[in-house]
């Protein structure tokens, strides 16, 4: 046992590192910046022991015989046709898969772009089902906001990222159309958002067992583009809109118009103009607009807590999510937390985990928040560990851009309310 608490590759070695980590990092009283935020951090550590009193009630034989931690292989999505524009092609580096639809065909496809066909209306398009001449079923996304100059920014943007993008956690693009206008094809989702299953009209379709596969498919979808795809891809709007769900209650991340490549030698991305969606913004985000792993980290903690809850992010009083569920977390109220609609009808391990997850990740403190593979990990637990290959791609562990910023700063609890009040007034002002 005590062989492999040094050991830094296994799953329990991973995660005593990271309380090890937290320890010496934040509670020494040499560089704890202010009582308030040593109090703050050793509501972190407490969170990680919890998590980890868990694990190790549950698993300690098993764990010891656990092979080293890997990250599992991503099959490759096979080509279906050449594109038809060479244009594209050399320009943006198109996967030889993508189609290039005439306007015609889109037309076709949609029922003239039919009000009935409208299944999904965002902040820069217009979605629409459609059914393509080979019976395919497809969504196809018209951008509609903003001058021509605009949306063919934000076309090619999305455009990109999305062409480069490959996990069964990801929207599949199958091509585009630029006559008439700019139009993004996309493989529909049968079931439509997880917003609108959350918190759409119809009775709660969503028990805990698919509440919880949409959560870990979304965490793989995520940990792919931060760490696993060819560019290292910031999402910047992780919301329950923006997670479809395959019939199978599969959830792929969709939207990539805000998405960010950061090249590797860059700690961060900095943005002067804010985009995304309130409720969901990390505090280092609307602060100083940093954009980095970890701002996606804290949505994604906000999205946990919109499946446990089954409330919105914010909600019709423009209530914030997060500051409702911060001292619930804190007390471990699960009953208190879990979605009325679910009844008593869940998993509580899964759902301790769940919760241990959620906390962490909305940590105001980007240093305290867990990175994707580790969340990975929290969330799946010892099933996932045991299921783990063997190899082990060793990284050595690199601070954040905004970890090492919201470190040096002196940035409180008190602080932050008050900031993300600020930012409440801001955003509902106009
Ligand atoms: N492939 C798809 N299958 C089914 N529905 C989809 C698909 N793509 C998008 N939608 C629906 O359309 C909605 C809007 O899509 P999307 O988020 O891409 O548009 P947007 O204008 O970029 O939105 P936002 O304002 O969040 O940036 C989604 O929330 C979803 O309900």
């Amino acid at each position: 046992m005590e062989k492999e608490k040094q050991d830094v590759s296994s799953p329990r070695g991973v995660l005593e590192a990271c309380v090890r980590e937290f320890e010496s990092e934040t509670v020494t009283p040499e560089n704890s910046t202010s009582e308030s935020e040593s109090r703050l951090n050793s509501r972190a550590v407490s969170h990680w022991r919890k998590f980890f009193k868990l694990w190790n009630k549950r698993s300690i034989k098993r764990l010891a015989s656990f092979p080293p931690l890997g990250v599992p292989k991503i099959p490759r999505r096979k080509s279906r046709k050449e594109s038809e524009s060479p244009l594209l092609n050399n320009i943006y580096n198109f996967k030889s898969s993508l189609v290039n639809f005439t306007l015609s065909e889109l037309q076709t496809a949609t029922g003239n772009f039919s009000d009935e066909n409208l299944i999904g209306k965002g902040g820069y398009a217009k979605v629409y089902k459609g059914c393509l001449r080979n019976g395919q079923l497809v969504a196809v996304k018209r951008l509609t906001k903003g001058t021509a100059d605009e949306k063919t920014a934000g076309f090619l943007s999305e455009l990109g990222i999305i062409a480069h993008v490959d996990h069964p956690n990801t929207a599949k693009l199958i091509g585009c159309g630029i006559e008439g206008g700019m139009y993004l094809v996309f493989q529909l989702s049968t079931l439509g958002s997880l917003g609108s299953l959350l918190h759409g009209s119809k009775d709660n379709e969503l028990d805990w067992s698919k509440r919880y596969k949409v959560a870990l498919g979304t965490a793989d979808g995520l940990l792919y583009l931060h760490e696993n795809c060819k560019k290292r891809i910031i999402h910047r709007d992780i919301k329950a809109d923006n997670i479809l769900l395959t019939q199978d209650y599969e959830p792929q991340i969709c939207d990539f118009g805000l998405a960010k490549w950061l090249p590797e030698q860059w700690t961060h991305h900095n943005v002067s103009k804010f985009e995304g969606t309130f409720g969901y913004f990390a505090p280092e985000y609307f602060m100083h607009g940093i954009v980095d792993e970890k701002t996606d980290v804290y949505s994604f903690g906000v999205l946990l807590l919109e499946i446990i809850t089954g409330r919105r992010a914010v909600d019709h009083l423009q209530q914030s999510l997060v500051i409702w569920a911060k001292p619930l977390l804190d007390s471990n109220s699960i009953k208190e937390l879990v979605d009325p609609s679910l009844g008593e009808n869940y998993n509580s391990e899964e759902i301790d985990r769940v919760v241990l997850t959620a906390s962490l990740c909305i940590e105001q403190s980007p240093i305290l928040r867990p990175r994707m593979s580790q969340v990975v990990i929290l969330l799946r637990g010892d099933e996932y560990v045991a299921e783990c290959t063997k190899e082990y791609r060793e990284k050595t562990i690199q601070r954040t851009y905004s970890e090492e910023l919201l470190d040096a700063e002196e940035y409180n609890s008190t602080r932050y309310l008050n900031d993300l009040n600020r930012h409440k007034q801001v955003a509902f002002s106009s």
